[in-house]
């Protein structure tokens, strides 16, 4: 293994999964720190762990742990990976970890930079947007667990941290590889070792590969390894033959508890096309007259592109978390996905199709998955996936994936992966 990268959410991971293939190196997502040391075949391991909301000392505890893990795999270089958003709050946790990480790896200059030009998100003379919009006016300023309320990403980070946070500005970065090590050399003689790295387009991530080759710590949305994989290219380090992928024949159904926008859209386009949909009610999970079986058996009826969808708009999201508990309610619709999940599999479905982030990982600890071996791009951000001989997933983050991704992303598994 050559590259150890810690993500800090499940579907986030799979999207580095995603960029690292499609950059050529062999990648497998594990679902937490394994106690298995790695196939000798891979040369990114990404340990997923679920760590973006927990509290400070945890997160700093568990990526520790997949620190000393990927180390023992031989990884020249470690890669934390967050949300293209930034998500955290004033406490952390991407200010801790990276220190607690930069602290064990003795790195004096380590680079930040969550910009993922392909799906928007870009980063001007420090600042953070979502497509035009600055990221505290696009949304994400009312996200209900790390609400963005200021898109100075130096601003942010320095609240989260410690240390001195400075900044590569974007005219550095089109000077070179070369201007940005001398100004991460000068950020560091000022104190500043922790730097917001601007990145509008992905030419910008290429540059930034480069100058942060040999470093023994690099930070980032996905978009940042985009240039890594070359770093060891160069040095003749990767396997020739480049990832490997093979589809899989036999039964799909899509799962989706993602309420985000995206996904929305998507579930009414796969409706419109005459797809079998179940809409899960969560009073009838909650009240427990609809099953996980009722809605497996449901599914293993029917033809074409099945879709069970708990999917909702923000207002009729609100209204049952008002009335139940936004825990409650997430966590009995997040279990009866993992339990329709098993059923499922159980009775043969061989492709599933998840949608969401806490979903997909409730569906994936529920399977009891512990390997993931990420194959080719669906959709910007989400790659096929293989996690066992007969099963491949598609993990969707809730913002991702064009209209049609439900129908594309059962062909992709399939035979025409
Ligand atoms: N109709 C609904 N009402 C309330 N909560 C819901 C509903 N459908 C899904 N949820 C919950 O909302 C959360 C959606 O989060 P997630 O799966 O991470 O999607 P996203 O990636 O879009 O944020 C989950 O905890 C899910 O169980
Ligand atoms: O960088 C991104 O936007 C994604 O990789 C990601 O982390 C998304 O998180 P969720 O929306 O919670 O799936």
């Amino acid at each position: 293994m050559l590259l150890g990268c810690i993500g800090d959410d499940f579907t986030g991971s799979s999207d580095l999964g995603n960029t690292l293939v499609k950059a050529g190196m062999r990648t497998v997502q594990y679902s937490g720190t394994p106690t298995d040391p790695a196939d000798p075949d891979v040369e990114a391991g990404i340990v997923a762990l679920k760590s973006r909301s927990l509290p400070v000392e945890e997160a700093v505890r568990l990526s520790l742990e997949a620190l000393e893990w990927l180390q023992d795999q031989g990884c020249q270089q470690i890669l934390f990976k967050y949300c293209s958003t930034f998500d955290s709050t004033p406490e952390g946790n991407i200010g801790p970890v990276a220190e607690a990480l930069a602290r064990e790896l003795e790195a004096d200059r380590v680079i930040f930079c969550p910009a993922f030009p392909a799906t928007g998100r870009t980063i001007y003379q420090g600042y953070l947007f979502v497509g035009d919009k600055l990221l505290n006016e696009s949304g994400m300023e009312n996200h209900p667990l790390t609400p963005m309320t200021d898109a100075d990403l130096r601003r942010w980070l320095a609240i989260q941290s410690t240390v001195g946070v400075g900044h590569v500005n974007a005219a550095t970065i089109w000077q070179g590889a070369d201007a940005v090590r001398e100004r991460l050399d000068a950020e560091a003689d000022a104190g500043n070792p922790f730097v917001i790295c601007d990145a509008i387009r992905d030419d910008d991530l290429l540059t930034l590969g480069r100058a942060v080759d040999g470093l023994p710590l690099v930070t980032g949305g996905s978009g940042i390894a985009l240039g890594l994989p070359d770093n060891f290219r160069r040095q003749g380090l990767l396997s020739p033959e480049g990832p490997v992928w093979e589809g899989q024949v036999g039964r799909v159904v899509a799962l989706s508890g993602s309420c985000s926008r995206a996904t929305r859209g998507q579930v009414a386009h796969h409706i419109g096309l005459g797809q079998p949909a179940l809409e899960i009610d969560p009073r009838e999970i909650l009240a427990e007259t609809f099953s996980a079986i009722d809605a497996a058996e449901w599914a293993l009826g029917q033809d074409g592109v099945p879709l069970i969808y708990s999917s909702a708009d923000p207002k009729a999201v609100s209204a049952i978390q008002s009335e139940y508990g936004t825990e409650t309610v997430a966590h009995a619709l997040e279990d009866f996905f993992a339990d329709v999940a098993r059923y499922l599999v159980d009775g043969g479905v061989t492709r599933l199709i998840t949608a969401g982030g806490e979903t997909s990982g409730a569906v994936v600890e529920g399977l009891g998955i512990s390997q993931l071996e990420i194959g080719p791009e669906i959709d910007p951000g989400v790659p096929a996936i293989r996690a066992g001989e007969d099963l491949v997933l598609a993990l969707k983050s809730g913002n991702f994936g064009a209209r049609d991704f439900f129908d594309k992303a059962a062909r992709m598994l399939g035979d025409e992966g």
